[in-house]
This record gives C-alpha cells, structure tokens and sequence, in this order.
C-alpha cells in the first residue's frame, strides 16, 4: 500500500505519518496540532504528508486557492468533520457536506448578511444602540463606579455583548438573549458552552468507533454530561426561536423596528418555501430553522467574544495605540461616549475609520479565532497540490486543511509576523502586496464558497466594540 500510494512522495510531518494515521491521531488527541504543523511546514515547506490519507497546505496557488476557491467538499458520504456541529440532529449551512445542498442554504441567508444589508439595516443599528447604551457602558459604569472595582472578566462581557447582538439580529430585541444584564445566566451558558470543548476528539476523528462503542457496549468516549449541555443550549435556542415566531404570527400587531428578526424572518420563509416546493413529508420545520440559528449564533458569538478579549489584551499593552485609536474614535459624530445620544454613529462612518480598521485586521490576524486545520475532501478524480514548482498528485478522497494561524504567518506577507503591529495595515505598500496581506494571504474567515456568512456581522461589531 505504502509504495503504491503516490502520498509517500510528499514531505512527511513524521516519519511515521506515511504508513499510518496513529500519529497524527496521537497529536491531535493532545491538542498539539497547531504548534506541530507550524514546525512541520517551517521545517518541510508548503506541502506536508500528515497521514497516508492527509495533507496539509500552507500557500496561495496550489494551496487554499485550489482548495477552498476551487469548492472541495467538507464531506462525502463516509466523512465530515463538520457533521459533529449537527444540532438536534438536524444538518445546517455549516455542517452540510456537499457543497450542492450547502449553496442552496447559502442562498437563503447570503442577503441577511452582506455587507450592504448589515451596514444599512435599521433593526440592526436600532439593537446594537440598546445593547451598548443601555446594557454594556451601564455595566461598565456599575463596575468601576464601587470602591473595589475589582477583577472586569472582558472574556465574559465580550460574550455576552456578542451573544446579545448576535441573537438580537436572529431573533429582535425582545425575543433574543440579555446576557449582560443577567450575570448568572452568563455564567452558566458560558460554563455549558465551554465544558465541551475538550471533548471533540472522538466524535470528529472517530465518529464511527465513539457511537459504536455506545451501542454495543455501553461505554462513553464523550461524558454524558456533554450531551446535557447540548441539550440545553438547544432548549435554549428553541425558547427564542418560539418567541420570534409568536411575535411574528400576531398579525394584529406592528413589530417595533428594534424587534424585527431579520435572520429568523428570512430564514423561516425561504425553508418553509423549500420544503412546500420539494414535497418532503414530515420535516419538523421549526427544528430545521432552530439548528441552522443554533449555529449562527455559536459560531457568531464565540469567534467574536474571543477576538474583542484579544483586541483589548494587546490595547492594554500598547498605550500609543490606545491613544490614537480613542482620538480617531471620538471624531466620530454622535461621539461613542455613554453620556452621548443614545444612538450610535452610522456604521458606514465607522467603517471608513483608517487606525479602527487596522487594529481589527491585525487581531484578526495574529489571533484568529480559528486558528487551526479546516478539512476538505479531494475531488474523487485527484488533483495536483502545493506550489507550481514542486506540486503533487494527491488521490481522490484524500482530507486536506490548511490553517489561519499559519497562512497569516508568513513573514515574507507580513514582516515580524508574530508582533501585534496594526501598523503594517497603514504602511504605504505596492498594490501587489497589499492584496497579498489584505486577500490573498488574509484567511481568518476562511475563502471561497463556504467562508464565512457572519464576517461582516462580526466586523461591524467590533467596529462598534472599541
Ligand atoms: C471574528 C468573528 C468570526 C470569525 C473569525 C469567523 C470565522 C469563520 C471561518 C474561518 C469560517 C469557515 C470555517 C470552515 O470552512 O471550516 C466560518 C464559517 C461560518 N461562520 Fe463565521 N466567523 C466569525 C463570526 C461569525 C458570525 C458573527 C456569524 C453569525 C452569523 C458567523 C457564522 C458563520 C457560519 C454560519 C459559517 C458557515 C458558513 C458556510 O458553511 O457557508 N461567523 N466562520
């Protein structure tokens, strides 16, 4: 098998990685993956062998140019990564394997969140005003306004700021979450949320051997109490979900513009559309739509929480930074002060704000909050992979990732890579480089057709968030 297959030609991470999947299994079961890659490909170049079935990419061309622009699938019917984000059993956008049934989702929801619509939408300014004016600055306030102050976990205010407007945007104002102003149920959503995390291993790299186990003979890989949390995120989600569907079913009342649920809205009407048009029988609309929300607004609040928590860690380290992006801030109008008009300033305003932009890109790029592997399946045809002068021939079915954390380190696209310098993004460069630092190279919401559908949405709270 080992001389037969055409992997063994490409530069292997181990030496063992060749003949067998225990070592790349054994890394990522210690949660060593993002720091051995990065030494394999420092060490091997572009192109590495991380099994006799896996590569991984690290460049543009012959890279996740191919990859993810040229549309490889997440799944075929024996693999997906992704089917481990199913929710109530139900597959979503994310999830989805191929990438037919997958546009068909896109297409619903791509207009709720472009840029024109996010950057234009009433609701969306009208929630996002209520949460800062009258949720986050008054928390502020009440924090350092006490004798002792004490310890500010911005992890956890940045959550629940992101949760709120996340959800508020999917469901309205009324029906959507207040984490802010309810600490407990912060805590306790978060300490759901969380507790999962080192608990992926088996289900995403074994699916097949954890459920197995399960049903012939009893035994967990995954701790029941993963699956009470999971169950409780989704009642959780589902009790909005009724909330934006009632609202929207009383026909005898107009709905205030701060509680419209744009996504839900959109969402609910182009499934329920599909279904009627496809004949399926049976299909429990209301769960189809709850699991496509659950996952917006966990991939929504997660990545932006962590990215804000970053932002102000590397504020708190730069005063100079600090200063001028507070100067650029206030010459907005209405000033981003909480003793100002409640309202806040016009979102296209705020995205023309040159120091706000870089010190956001830069986050995004030197902390990207998913930083590691995102699998594709080759086409069952093969393809050539890694750049032009040393590319190779990988078979079809073969899983192949590349990783934001190692594309935006590349010092030839951004010199002193692992410095947090939101400077480089105002430095005068030639046009080639910029695109390189800004498209090309750029990967913290991924590329092609399966990027992500929420960047602007998280751009434009973070242009907010500062
Ligand atoms: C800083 C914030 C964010 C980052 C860094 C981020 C990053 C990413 C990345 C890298 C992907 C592609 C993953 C893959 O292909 O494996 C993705 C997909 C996705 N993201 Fe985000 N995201 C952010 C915010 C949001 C927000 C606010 C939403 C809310 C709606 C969202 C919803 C989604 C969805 C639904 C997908 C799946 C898209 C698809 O399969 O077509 N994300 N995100």
């Amino acid at each position: 098998k080992y001389l037969r297959n055409p992997l063994r030609q490409v530069p292997a991470a181990h030496p063992l990685a060749p003949f067998t999947s225990l070592w790349i299994l054994y890394i990522r079961f210690h949660a060593l993956e993002n720091q051995t890659l990065r030494a394999a490909h420092e060490r091997l170049g572009p192109i590495i062998c991380l099994s006799p079935h896996e590569v991984s990419v690290n460049c543009v061309k012959g890279g996740i140019r191919d990859v993810y622009a040229g549309g490889m699938e997440k799944g075929n019917g024996r693999f997906n990564w992704y089917s481990f984000f199913t929710n109530y059993g139900i597959p979503n956008m994310f999830s989805l394997g191929g990438n037919k049934e997958h546009s068909v989702r896109k297409r619903m929801l791509s207009n709720v969140y472009s840029k024109s619509v996010v950057t234009s939408s009433a609701p969306l300014l009208a929630q996002s005003s209520v949460i800062f004016y009258q949720r986050f600055f008054p928390y502020l306030e009440r924090t350092f306004s006490q004798a002792e102050p004490g310890v500010l976990n911005i992890y956890a205010l940045f959550s629940a700021t992101t949760m709120d407007i996340v959800c508020a945007y999917l469901f309205g104002l009324a029906s959507g979450s207040n984490l802010i102003d309810n600490p407990n149920e912060l805590d306790h959503f978060l300490d759901l949320f969380n507790s999962r995390r080192s608990h992926n291993f088996f289900p995403q790299e074994m699916p097949e051997l954890t459920q197995a186990l399960q049903k012939w003979f009893g035994y967990r890989l995954v701790p029941e109490f993963v699956n009470r949390s999971n169950e409780e995120i989704e009642s959780w989600t589902k009790a909005m979900c009724d909330r934006a569907s009632g609202l929207l079913r009383q026909s005898d009342v107009e709905i205030k513009t701060v509680d419209t649920p744009v996504v839900y809205q959109q969402l609910s009407a182009a499934i329920a559309k599909e279904v009627k048009k496809s004949g399926m029988e049976k299909v429990d609309l209301d769960l189809r739509i709850a699991s496509e929300v659950l996952d917006h607004l966990a991939a929504g609040f997660d990545t932006s929480g962590i990215t804000l928590a970053y932002l102000v860690h590397e504020l708190s380290l730069r005063p100079d930074v600090q200063y001028k992006l507070r100067e650029e801030l206030l010459s907005l109008s209405p000033p981003m002060k909480p003793s100002s008009t409640p309202t806040l300033p016009d979102p296209k305003a705020v995205d023309a704000l040159p120091f706000l932009h870089a010190v956001i890109w830069e986050t995004l790029r030197l902390h990207s909050a998913i930083p590691g592997p995102q699998p594709r399946i080759t086409p069952s045809s093969g393809c050539r992979l890694g750049p032009e002068e040393r590319s190779y021939y990988i078979p079809g079915n073969f899983r192949v990732s590349a990783s934001a954390g190692l594309l935006h380190s590349n010092e030839d696209v951004y010199p002193r890579a692992t410095e947090w310098r939101p400077e480089r993004w105002i430095e005068e460069v030639d046009e080639d480089k910029r695109k390189d630092m800004e498209s090309r190279w750029f990967w913290a919401f991924g590329s092609g057709g399966r990027m992500c559908v929420g960047s602007h949405l998280a751009v434009y709270r973070k242009l907010e968030s500062p």
